[in-house]
Protein backbone atom coordinates (compact mmCIF):
# COMPACT_ATOMS: atom_id res chain seq x y z
CA UNK A 1 0.00 0.00 0.00
CA UNK A 2 1.64 4.05 -1.09
CA UNK A 3 -0.12 6.33 0.74
CA UNK A 4 -0.45 10.19 0.59
CA UNK A 5 -0.22 12.76 3.88
CA UNK A 6 -1.98 15.53 3.60
CA UNK A 7 -0.43 17.45 6.66
CA UNK A 8 -0.19 20.52 8.81
CA UNK A 9 -3.40 22.13 7.81
CA UNK A 10 -6.94 22.58 9.27
CA UNK A 11 -9.72 19.82 7.74
CA UNK A 12 -13.27 20.82 7.26
CA UNK A 13 -14.99 18.13 8.67
CA UNK A 14 -18.64 16.67 7.79
CA UNK A 15 -20.16 18.26 10.43
CA UNK A 16 -18.67 21.38 8.81
CA UNK A 17 -16.25 22.02 12.16
CA UNK A 18 -12.39 22.61 11.12
CA UNK A 19 -9.74 20.61 12.96
CA UNK A 20 -6.04 20.85 12.89
CA UNK A 21 -5.37 16.87 11.46
CA UNK A 22 -3.83 15.40 8.71
CA UNK A 23 -5.43 13.07 6.03
CA UNK A 24 -3.72 9.64 5.41
CA UNK A 25 -5.19 8.23 1.92
CA UNK A 26 -4.61 5.30 0.33
CA UNK A 27 -3.41 5.36 -2.93
CA UNK A 28 -3.98 2.04 -4.01
CA UNK A 29 -7.96 2.06 -3.42
CA UNK A 30 -8.29 5.98 -3.43
CA UNK A 31 -10.09 5.92 -0.34
CA UNK A 32 -9.25 7.99 3.27
CA UNK A 33 -7.74 5.55 5.69
CA UNK A 34 -7.40 7.75 8.56
CA UNK A 35 -7.97 11.79 9.95
CA UNK A 36 -6.02 13.20 12.80
CA UNK A 37 -2.61 14.29 14.21
CA UNK A 38 1.03 13.43 13.12
CA UNK A 39 -0.07 10.75 10.56
CA UNK A 40 3.41 10.26 7.90
CA UNK A 41 2.95 8.90 4.25
CA UNK A 42 4.96 7.61 1.54
CA UNK A 43 4.05 11.19 -0.25
CA UNK A 44 3.43 14.09 1.62
CA UNK A 45 1.19 17.40 0.35
CA UNK A 46 2.10 20.33 2.74
CA UNK A 47 -1.34 21.55 3.79
CA UNK A 48 0.55 24.26 6.28
CA UNK A 49 -1.28 27.42 6.48
CA UNK A 50 -4.16 25.55 5.12
CA UNK A 51 -7.79 24.55 4.74
CA UNK A 52 -8.60 21.16 3.65
CA UNK A 53 -11.92 20.64 1.81
CA UNK A 54 -13.66 17.81 0.05
CA UNK A 55 -13.00 18.59 -3.54
CA UNK A 56 -15.88 20.49 -5.31
CA UNK A 57 -18.66 18.79 -7.32
CA UNK A 58 -20.06 20.93 -10.22
CA UNK A 59 -23.21 19.19 -10.48
CA UNK A 60 -24.24 20.37 -13.88
CA UNK A 61 -21.66 21.66 -16.75
CA UNK A 62 -21.09 20.74 -20.39
CA UNK A 63 -17.04 20.91 -19.66
CA UNK A 64 -16.23 21.67 -23.67
CA UNK A 65 -18.16 24.54 -23.98
CA UNK A 66 -15.12 26.29 -22.62
CA UNK A 67 -14.02 26.94 -26.07
CA UNK A 68 -17.33 29.06 -26.31
CA UNK A 69 -16.77 31.19 -23.35
CA UNK A 70 -17.25 34.77 -24.51
CA UNK A 71 -18.11 33.94 -28.02
CA UNK A 72 -21.81 35.17 -27.00
CA UNK A 73 -23.10 36.54 -24.29
CA UNK A 74 -26.42 38.95 -23.11
CA UNK A 75 -28.78 37.31 -25.15
CA UNK A 76 -31.88 34.83 -23.07
CA UNK A 77 -31.49 31.37 -23.41
CA UNK A 78 -33.60 30.06 -26.26
CA UNK A 79 -32.27 32.96 -28.52
CA UNK A 80 -28.79 32.45 -27.34
CA UNK A 81 -28.75 28.69 -28.26
CA UNK A 82 -30.65 28.61 -31.56
CA UNK A 83 -29.09 31.84 -32.75
CA UNK A 84 -25.33 31.72 -31.69
CA UNK A 85 -24.64 28.08 -29.91
CA UNK A 86 -26.06 25.22 -32.01
CA UNK A 87 -25.27 26.26 -35.39
CA UNK A 88 -21.26 26.26 -33.75
CA UNK A 89 -21.78 23.26 -31.72
CA UNK A 90 -23.15 21.45 -35.45
CA UNK A 91 -19.45 22.10 -36.26
CA UNK A 92 -17.77 20.21 -33.65
CA UNK A 93 -15.35 17.41 -34.28
CA UNK A 94 -13.93 15.09 -31.89
CA UNK A 95 -10.72 16.83 -32.03
CA UNK A 96 -12.05 19.85 -30.96
CA UNK A 97 -13.88 18.15 -27.92
CA UNK A 98 -10.81 16.82 -26.70
CA UNK A 99 -9.23 20.60 -26.97
CA UNK A 100 -12.30 22.16 -25.27
CA UNK A 101 -12.47 19.37 -22.07
CA UNK A 102 -8.84 19.54 -21.96
CA UNK A 103 -9.11 23.17 -21.19
CA UNK A 104 -12.36 22.74 -18.98
CA UNK A 105 -11.07 19.96 -16.51
CA UNK A 106 -7.75 22.08 -16.39
CA UNK A 107 -9.95 25.09 -14.95
CA UNK A 108 -11.48 22.36 -12.71
CA UNK A 109 -8.12 21.28 -11.27
CA UNK A 110 -6.53 24.95 -10.74
CA UNK A 111 -10.12 25.59 -9.00
CA UNK A 112 -10.26 23.00 -6.71
CA UNK A 113 -13.43 20.88 -8.43
CA UNK A 114 -12.66 17.41 -8.69
CA UNK A 115 -15.59 15.65 -9.88
CA UNK A 116 -18.50 16.67 -12.03
CA UNK A 117 -21.43 15.83 -13.82
CA UNK A 118 -21.47 16.47 -17.72
CA UNK A 119 -23.89 16.62 -21.18
CA UNK A 120 -22.45 16.92 -24.10
CA UNK A 121 -21.46 15.39 -27.62
CA UNK A 122 -18.69 13.04 -28.07
CA UNK A 123 -18.68 11.65 -24.67
CA UNK A 124 -16.09 8.74 -25.36
CA UNK A 125 -13.27 11.27 -25.90
CA UNK A 126 -14.77 13.02 -23.31
CA UNK A 127 -14.66 10.19 -20.99
CA UNK A 128 -10.56 9.65 -22.40
CA UNK A 129 -9.75 13.22 -21.04
CA UNK A 130 -10.87 12.82 -17.76
CA UNK A 131 -9.48 9.69 -17.00
CA UNK A 132 -5.97 10.54 -18.54
CA UNK A 133 -6.58 14.06 -15.98
CA UNK A 134 -7.35 12.45 -13.11
CA UNK A 135 -10.95 13.38 -12.40
CA UNK A 136 -14.33 11.77 -11.54
CA UNK A 137 -17.29 12.56 -13.30
CA UNK A 138 -20.70 10.94 -14.68
CA UNK A 139 -21.49 11.67 -18.09
CA UNK A 140 -23.93 11.94 -20.34
CA UNK A 141 -24.58 12.40 -24.34
CA UNK A 142 -27.04 15.24 -24.83
CA UNK A 143 -30.40 13.71 -26.90
CA UNK A 144 -32.21 16.83 -28.50
CA UNK A 145 -35.22 16.35 -30.50
CA UNK A 146 -36.22 19.22 -32.10
CA UNK A 147 -35.27 20.44 -35.59
CA UNK A 148 -33.80 17.09 -36.28
CA UNK A 149 -35.50 14.02 -38.81
CA UNK A 150 -36.88 11.27 -37.19
CA UNK A 151 -34.09 8.31 -37.59
CA UNK A 152 -31.06 10.94 -37.06
CA UNK A 153 -33.46 11.39 -33.42
CA UNK A 154 -33.70 7.54 -32.95
CA UNK A 155 -29.83 7.35 -33.44
CA UNK A 156 -29.05 9.77 -31.10
CA UNK A 157 -31.29 8.43 -28.43
CA UNK A 158 -29.22 5.13 -29.16
CA UNK A 159 -25.87 6.89 -28.75
CA UNK A 160 -27.06 8.22 -25.87
CA UNK A 161 -28.34 4.66 -24.19
CA UNK A 162 -24.76 2.57 -25.50
CA UNK A 163 -22.72 6.52 -24.08
CA UNK A 164 -24.57 4.72 -20.68
CA UNK A 165 -23.92 1.17 -21.14
CA UNK A 166 -20.31 1.26 -22.19
CA UNK A 167 -18.53 4.14 -20.76
CA UNK A 168 -20.04 3.32 -16.68
CA UNK A 169 -17.04 1.75 -14.85
CA UNK A 170 -14.24 3.43 -16.91
CA UNK A 171 -11.13 5.05 -15.13
CA UNK A 172 -11.11 2.42 -12.11
CA UNK A 173 -14.97 3.44 -11.72
CA UNK A 174 -14.20 6.88 -11.68
CA UNK A 175 -16.25 7.37 -14.42
CA UNK A 176 -20.46 6.72 -14.06
CA UNK A 177 -23.05 7.42 -16.90
CA UNK A 178 -26.21 8.90 -16.90
CA UNK A 179 -28.90 9.23 -19.78
CA UNK A 180 -29.04 12.64 -20.26
CA UNK A 181 -32.31 13.82 -22.44
CA UNK A 182 -31.51 18.01 -23.34
CA UNK A 183 -34.45 18.69 -21.42
CA UNK A 184 -38.80 18.44 -21.57
CA UNK A 185 -38.98 21.02 -24.65
CA UNK A 186 -36.14 19.94 -26.77
CA UNK A 187 -37.28 16.29 -26.42
CA UNK A 188 -40.28 14.95 -28.36
CA UNK A 189 -42.38 12.73 -25.73
CA UNK A 190 -42.36 9.98 -27.73
CA UNK A 191 -39.15 9.43 -27.69
CA UNK A 192 -39.06 9.74 -23.84
CA UNK A 193 -42.07 7.38 -23.61
CA UNK A 194 -39.71 4.96 -26.13
CA UNK A 195 -35.87 5.46 -24.26
CA UNK A 196 -36.30 6.18 -20.61
CA UNK A 197 -37.47 2.90 -19.85
CA UNK A 198 -34.56 1.68 -21.60
CA UNK A 199 -32.13 3.75 -19.43
CA UNK A 200 -34.25 2.37 -16.79
CA UNK A 201 -33.07 -1.35 -17.81
CA UNK A 202 -29.58 0.08 -18.01
CA UNK A 203 -29.69 1.04 -14.23
CA UNK A 204 -28.59 4.63 -14.84
CA UNK A 205 -30.07 7.74 -14.01
CA UNK A 206 -31.90 10.24 -15.48
CA UNK A 207 -30.57 13.92 -15.81
CA UNK A 208 -31.65 16.87 -17.93
CA UNK A 209 -32.66 20.87 -17.93
CA UNK A 210 -35.73 21.26 -16.44
CA UNK A 211 -37.75 24.55 -15.76
CA UNK A 212 -35.08 26.26 -16.35
CA UNK A 213 -36.86 29.66 -18.38
CA UNK A 214 -40.88 30.55 -17.92
CA UNK A 215 -40.37 29.79 -21.80
CA UNK A 216 -39.86 25.97 -21.02
CA UNK A 217 -43.05 26.00 -18.93
CA UNK A 218 -45.66 27.75 -20.41
CA UNK A 219 -45.77 25.21 -23.71
CA UNK A 220 -45.58 21.87 -21.64
CA UNK A 221 -48.86 23.42 -19.34
CA UNK A 222 -50.24 24.43 -22.68
CA UNK A 223 -49.80 21.61 -24.20
CA UNK A 224 -50.18 18.78 -21.47
CA UNK A 225 -52.77 20.66 -18.81
CA UNK A 226 -49.98 20.00 -16.50
CA UNK A 227 -46.83 21.25 -14.57
CA UNK A 228 -43.54 20.29 -15.98
CA UNK A 229 -42.34 18.09 -13.48
CA UNK A 230 -45.82 16.43 -13.01
CA UNK A 231 -45.39 16.03 -16.99
CA UNK A 232 -41.42 14.49 -16.23
CA UNK A 233 -42.97 12.43 -13.55
CA UNK A 234 -45.15 11.38 -16.25
CA UNK A 235 -42.63 9.93 -18.37
CA UNK A 236 -40.78 8.16 -15.49
CA UNK A 237 -38.06 11.05 -15.36
CA UNK A 238 -38.74 12.06 -11.61
CA UNK A 239 -37.08 8.89 -9.70
CA UNK A 240 -34.56 8.60 -6.73
CA UNK A 241 -31.33 9.23 -7.92
CA UNK A 242 -32.25 11.04 -11.37
CA UNK A 243 -31.43 15.13 -11.15
CA UNK A 244 -32.47 18.03 -13.17
CA UNK A 245 -30.57 20.89 -14.15
CA UNK A 246 -31.58 25.06 -13.17
CA UNK A 247 -35.45 23.89 -11.65
CA UNK A 248 -35.92 27.60 -11.40
CA UNK A 249 -39.60 27.77 -12.22
CA UNK A 250 -40.63 25.28 -9.63
CA UNK A 251 -44.16 25.82 -7.98
CA UNK A 252 -44.68 24.28 -4.52
CA UNK A 253 -46.73 21.15 -6.01
CA UNK A 254 -43.41 20.45 -7.73
CA UNK A 255 -41.14 20.87 -4.74
CA UNK A 256 -43.20 18.27 -3.16
CA UNK A 257 -42.86 16.28 -6.08
CA UNK A 258 -39.04 16.53 -6.24
CA UNK A 259 -38.84 16.29 -2.50
CA UNK A 260 -40.73 12.48 -2.49
CA UNK A 261 -39.11 11.22 -5.31
CA UNK A 262 -36.13 11.52 -3.95
CA UNK A 263 -35.22 13.88 -7.18
CA UNK A 264 -32.34 16.12 -6.93
CA UNK A 265 -32.01 20.09 -8.56
CA UNK A 266 -28.41 21.05 -9.56
CA UNK A 267 -28.81 25.19 -9.23
CA UNK A 268 -26.68 26.99 -11.75
CA UNK A 269 -27.08 30.71 -10.56
CA UNK A 270 -24.68 32.10 -12.30
CA UNK A 271 -25.95 31.15 -15.49
CA UNK A 272 -29.67 31.63 -14.54
CA UNK A 273 -28.56 35.26 -13.47
CA UNK A 274 -26.53 35.55 -16.86
CA UNK A 275 -29.24 34.50 -18.93
CA UNK A 276 -31.84 36.69 -17.13
CA UNK A 277 -33.57 32.96 -16.72
CA UNK A 278 -35.09 33.93 -13.12
CA UNK A 279 -33.78 32.66 -9.56
CA UNK A 280 -34.27 28.62 -7.85
CA UNK A 281 -36.34 29.20 -4.53
CA UNK A 282 -32.84 27.05 -3.03
CA UNK A 283 -34.00 27.50 0.16
CA UNK A 284 -37.47 26.69 -0.08
CA UNK A 285 -36.11 23.27 -1.85
CA UNK A 286 -33.82 22.30 1.31
CA UNK A 287 -36.65 23.20 3.52
CA UNK A 288 -38.70 20.72 1.78
CA UNK A 289 -36.05 18.22 1.91
CA UNK A 290 -35.11 18.03 -1.86
CA UNK A 291 -31.17 17.80 -2.10
CA UNK A 292 -29.68 20.67 -4.14
CA UNK A 293 -26.28 20.53 -5.76
CA UNK A 294 -24.37 22.92 -7.37
CA UNK A 295 -23.33 23.70 -11.02
CA UNK A 296 -21.82 26.53 -12.89
CA UNK A 297 -23.15 25.35 -16.60
CA UNK A 298 -21.50 25.41 -19.69
CA UNK A 299 -18.56 28.60 -19.94
CA UNK A 300 -20.09 29.80 -22.84
CA UNK A 301 -22.88 31.03 -20.09
CA UNK A 302 -21.07 31.50 -16.85
CA UNK A 303 -18.11 32.64 -17.94
CA UNK A 304 -16.07 30.61 -15.66
CA UNK A 305 -16.49 27.24 -14.12
CA UNK A 306 -15.08 28.27 -10.67
CA UNK A 307 -16.88 26.39 -7.84
CA UNK A 308 -16.27 29.02 -5.55
CA UNK A 309 -17.71 31.88 -7.57
CA UNK A 310 -20.58 29.65 -7.93
CA UNK A 311 -20.64 29.25 -4.42
CA UNK A 312 -20.82 33.04 -3.85
CA UNK A 313 -23.73 33.57 -6.04
CA UNK A 314 -25.64 31.25 -5.02
CA UNK A 315 -25.18 32.48 -1.11
CA UNK A 316 -26.27 35.86 -2.87
CA UNK A 317 -28.83 35.26 -5.16
CA UNK A 318 -30.58 32.92 -2.53
CA UNK A 319 -30.85 35.34 -0.03
CA UNK A 320 -32.39 38.16 -2.85
CA UNK A 321 -34.92 35.29 -3.96
CA UNK A 322 -35.92 34.78 -0.87
CA UNK A 323 -35.74 38.16 0.24
CA UNK A 324 -33.85 37.12 3.34
CA UNK A 325 -30.62 37.37 4.83
CA UNK A 326 -30.64 34.62 6.73
CA UNK A 327 -31.42 32.07 3.26
CA UNK A 328 -28.90 30.01 1.93
CA UNK A 329 -26.46 30.89 4.70
CA UNK A 330 -22.73 30.18 4.53
CA UNK A 331 -23.29 26.51 6.06
CA UNK A 332 -25.72 25.60 3.05
CA UNK A 333 -23.79 26.81 0.45
CA UNK A 334 -21.02 24.84 1.22
CA UNK A 335 -23.14 21.84 1.54
CA UNK A 336 -24.33 22.79 -2.11
CA UNK A 337 -20.60 22.90 -2.84
CA UNK A 338 -19.88 19.52 -1.50
CA UNK A 339 -21.50 16.87 0.14
CA UNK A 340 -24.88 17.85 -1.29
CA UNK A 341 -24.10 18.10 -4.97
CA UNK A 342 -22.13 14.92 -4.66
CA UNK A 343 -25.45 12.97 -2.98
CA UNK A 344 -26.80 14.72 -5.98
CA UNK A 345 -25.33 13.21 -9.17
CA UNK A 346 -24.68 9.70 -7.09
CA UNK A 347 -20.98 9.88 -5.67
CA UNK A 348 -19.89 9.47 -2.59
CA UNK A 349 -17.19 11.98 -2.40
CA UNK A 350 -17.76 15.34 -1.05
CA UNK A 351 -17.21 14.72 2.50
CA UNK A 352 -13.42 14.12 4.18
CA UNK A 353 -13.57 11.03 6.50
CA UNK A 354 -12.31 7.56 6.87
CA UNK A 355 -13.57 5.43 4.11
CA UNK A 356 -14.48 8.10 1.75
CA UNK A 357 -12.86 8.97 -1.49
CA UNK A 358 -9.71 11.03 -1.39
CA UNK A 359 -10.92 13.44 -3.29
CA UNK A 360 -9.73 17.09 -2.37
CA UNK A 361 -8.53 20.85 -2.67
CA UNK A 362 -6.01 22.27 -0.18
CA UNK A 363 -7.08 26.30 0.29
CA UNK A 364 -3.59 28.08 0.42
CA UNK A 365 -5.33 31.09 3.59
CA UNK A 366 -2.72 33.17 4.08
CA UNK A 367 -4.12 35.96 1.47
CA UNK A 368 -5.32 39.60 2.52
CA UNK A 369 -8.94 38.71 1.66
CA UNK A 370 -8.69 35.49 3.83
CA UNK A 371 -7.75 37.47 7.12
CA UNK A 372 -8.75 37.34 9.58
CA UNK A 373 -9.74 33.73 10.14
CA UNK A 374 -12.84 34.27 12.23
CA UNK A 375 -14.88 31.40 10.52
CA UNK A 376 -13.73 29.17 7.35
CA UNK A 377 -16.65 28.34 6.22
CA UNK A 378 -17.90 31.35 5.75
CA UNK A 379 -14.35 31.97 4.01
CA UNK A 380 -15.08 29.39 1.65
CA UNK A 381 -18.84 30.62 0.71
CA UNK A 382 -17.84 34.46 0.38
CA UNK A 383 -14.05 35.33 0.12
CA UNK A 384 -12.32 32.31 -1.22
CA UNK A 385 -11.02 32.58 -4.98
CA UNK A 386 -9.74 29.75 -7.34
CA UNK A 387 -6.36 30.78 -7.55
CA UNK A 388 -6.21 30.13 -3.68
CA UNK A 389 -6.66 26.54 -4.40
CA UNK A 390 -2.93 25.63 -3.70
CA UNK A 391 -3.26 21.43 -4.61
CA UNK A 392 -6.08 19.17 -5.86
CA UNK A 393 -6.37 15.23 -5.11
CA UNK A 394 -8.39 13.12 -6.69
CA UNK A 395 -8.74 9.07 -5.52
CA UNK A 396 -5.61 9.64 -3.96
CA UNK A 397 -3.54 10.65 -6.70
CA UNK A 398 -2.12 14.52 -6.82
CA UNK A 399 -3.63 16.28 -9.97
CA UNK A 400 -1.90 19.31 -8.56
CA UNK A 401 1.16 20.18 -6.82
CA UNK A 402 1.70 24.16 -5.41
CA UNK A 403 -0.34 25.11 -8.09
CA UNK A 404 1.49 22.83 -11.04
CA UNK A 405 -0.98 20.70 -12.65
CA UNK A 406 0.61 17.38 -12.86
CA UNK A 407 -1.43 15.30 -15.62
CA UNK A 408 -2.09 17.98 -18.08
CA UNK A 409 0.23 20.01 -19.74
CA UNK A 410 -0.88 23.23 -19.16
CA UNK A 411 0.88 25.54 -21.71
CA UNK A 412 -0.16 23.06 -24.41
CA UNK A 413 -3.50 22.78 -23.86
CA UNK A 414 -4.18 26.52 -23.76
CA UNK A 415 -2.70 26.68 -27.19
CA UNK A 416 -4.39 23.43 -28.52
CA UNK A 417 -7.54 25.51 -27.50
CA UNK A 418 -6.96 28.49 -28.48
CA UNK A 419 -6.79 27.32 -31.93
CA UNK A 420 -9.40 24.95 -31.74
CA UNK A 421 -11.59 27.45 -30.84
CA UNK A 422 -10.29 29.95 -34.02
CA UNK A 423 -10.96 26.99 -36.07
CA UNK A 424 -14.36 25.82 -34.53
CA UNK A 425 -15.75 29.69 -34.98
CA UNK A 426 -14.19 29.98 -38.45
CA UNK A 427 -16.36 26.84 -39.96
CA UNK A 428 -19.23 27.79 -38.24
CA UNK A 429 -19.10 31.31 -39.88
CA UNK A 430 -17.67 30.23 -43.67
N1 LIG B 1 -26.91 15.60 -29.03
C1 LIG B 1 -27.39 16.93 -28.77
C2 LIG B 1 -26.41 17.64 -27.87
C3 LIG B 1 -26.90 18.15 -26.59
S1 LIG B 1 -25.57 18.50 -25.51
C4 LIG B 1 -26.25 19.64 -24.41
C5 LIG B 1 -26.68 20.95 -24.96
O1 LIG B 1 -27.04 21.81 -23.90
C6 LIG B 1 -26.75 23.12 -24.29
N2 LIG B 1 -26.79 24.04 -23.14
C7 LIG B 1 -25.80 24.68 -22.51
N3 LIG B 1 -26.25 25.42 -21.49
C8 LIG B 1 -27.59 25.27 -21.50
C9 LIG B 1 -28.64 25.79 -20.68
O2 LIG B 1 -28.45 26.58 -19.75
N4 LIG B 1 -29.89 25.36 -20.96
C10 LIG B 1 -30.16 24.52 -21.97
N5 LIG B 1 -29.21 24.02 -22.77
C11 LIG B 1 -27.94 24.39 -22.52
C12 LIG B 1 -25.43 22.98 -24.96
O3 LIG B 1 -25.09 24.08 -25.74
C13 LIG B 1 -25.64 21.70 -25.77
O4 LIG B 1 -26.18 21.98 -27.02
C14 LIG B 1 -27.59 17.61 -30.10
O5 LIG B 1 -27.61 16.93 -31.10
O6 LIG B 1 -27.76 18.83 -30.16
ZN1 LIG C 1 -26.83 23.15 -19.07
Amino acid sequence: MTTLSVAGGQVLEPDLTVTRADVLIDQDSGEILEIGPDLAGDETLDATGGLVTPGFVNGHTHVAMSLLRGYADDKPLDAWLQEDIWPVEAELTAETIRAGTELGVLEFIKSGTTSFADMYFFVPTIADVVEEAGLRARLGHGVISVGKDEATVHEDAREGLQVAKELDGMADGRIRTAFMPHSLTTVDGQYLEEYVPKARDLGVPIHYHANETRDEVTPIVDEHGVRPLVYAAEKGMLEAGDFIAHGVHVDESEIGLLAAAETSVIHCPASNMKLASGMAPVQRLRDAGVTVGLGTDGAASNNDLSMLDEARDAAMLGKLAAEDASAVDAEAVVELLTSASANAIGFETGRLEPGAPGDLAVIDLEAPHLTPAHDLVSHLTYAAAASDVRHTVCDGRVLMRDREVLTLDEDAVLERAGEAAEALVTRAES
